[in-house]
């Protein structure tokens, strides 16, 4: 158990919209530093759980607290002080160039009519260096591959100086090669106190990534823990409905290794 006090704190939390309840009661704690990926079936609630910390669905019951703040009341510029979102497929519609998306990034301290002050270009700064941006920041960003701007909304994020992100699905669309960088991005990020709630559909990389893994399904907390003690074949073939096998990564056997067994073929092959 952390001794830190929690970064966030959610506490007999339920989820969901009118009519519908999406996740019951859970209650858990992030720590300062840690990743931890949020993972669990599609339409388990994921999104709705992450909606509902950053604000936009307000909690059916239950509280939020940010650093030992309660969330309650609490208006939007100063939640995102607090906490910088990251939707899923975030779209663009206006020909930004990367520098000037990551400085919207400030609009929670300064206010969207606000000048720029020296705090600002510091932290906008210290989030294009943070995230690599280097040659993109004059690009314009309806012209940036997938991965590009995921790192560019990253950066936005950063910018914000919020202690707690949530992300979700930030590498859905991605190929390995920038779906490592930006976990790899997310683990720098930690490194330095901050706290980040991930939702992720790849349960490998929540494996190899994450410090906690919080699994959802049927609308409970169905255990949170580290990767390997939750990545479980009894638990994830209960939440996921689905047969899958756990074995050890092969260049390092702590790390949980999720896979799918194939179907034996006639000619005795597997499929
Ligand atoms: N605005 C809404 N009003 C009513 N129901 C909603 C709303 N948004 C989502 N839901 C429902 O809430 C449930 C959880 O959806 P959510 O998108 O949170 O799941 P998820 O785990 O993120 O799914 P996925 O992995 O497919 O992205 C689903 O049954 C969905 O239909």
């Amino acid at each position: 158990m952390n001794s830190s006090a929690p970064a966030l704190e959610i506490r007999n939390l339920s989820v969901g919209y009118k009519n519908k309840t999406v996740l019951r009661d859970i209650s858990f704690s992030l720590f300062p530093g840690e990743l931890v990926a949020l993972v669990g079936p599609n339409g388990a609630g994921k999104t709705s759980l992450l909606k509902t910390i950053a604000g936009f669905v307000a909690p059916l019951s239950g509280d939020i607290f940010v650093s030992g703040t309660s969330l309650e009341g609490m208006g939007k510029r100063a939640r995102a002080r607090k906490m910088a979102f990251l939707f899923q497929g975030a779209s663009l519609s206006w020909p930004f160039t990367a520098e000037e998306l990551i400085a919207q990034g400030r609009f929670p301290h300064r206010g969207w009519f606000g000048g720029e002050g020296p705090r600002d270009r510091r932290a906008l700064e210290t989030a294009m260096k943070e995230s690599e941006i280097g040659d993109l920041a004059g690009r314009n960003t309806l012209e940036l591959s997938g991965g590009e701007l995921q790192r560019v909304l990253i950066a936005r994020a950063i910018a914000q100086e919020a202690d707690v992100f949530l992300l979700d699905e930030p590498v859905s669309h991605l190929d390995p090669r920038y779906e490592t960088a930006v976990m790899k991005l997310l683990r720098r990020l930690t490194g330095r106190d901050r706290t980040a709630l991930v939702s992720l559909h790849d349960l490998n990389l929540a494996a190899q990534y994450a410090d906690r893994v919080a699994l959802i399904a049927s609308g409970e907390l169905l255990a949170i823990g580290p990767p390997a003690a939750v990545l479980r074949e009894d638990l994830l073939e209960r939440a996921f409905e689905f047969p899958v096998r756990v074995g050890a990564h092969p260049d390092n056997a702590s790390v949980p290794l999720v896979y799918q067994p194939l179907a034996p073929a006639r000619d005795g092959a597997a499929r």
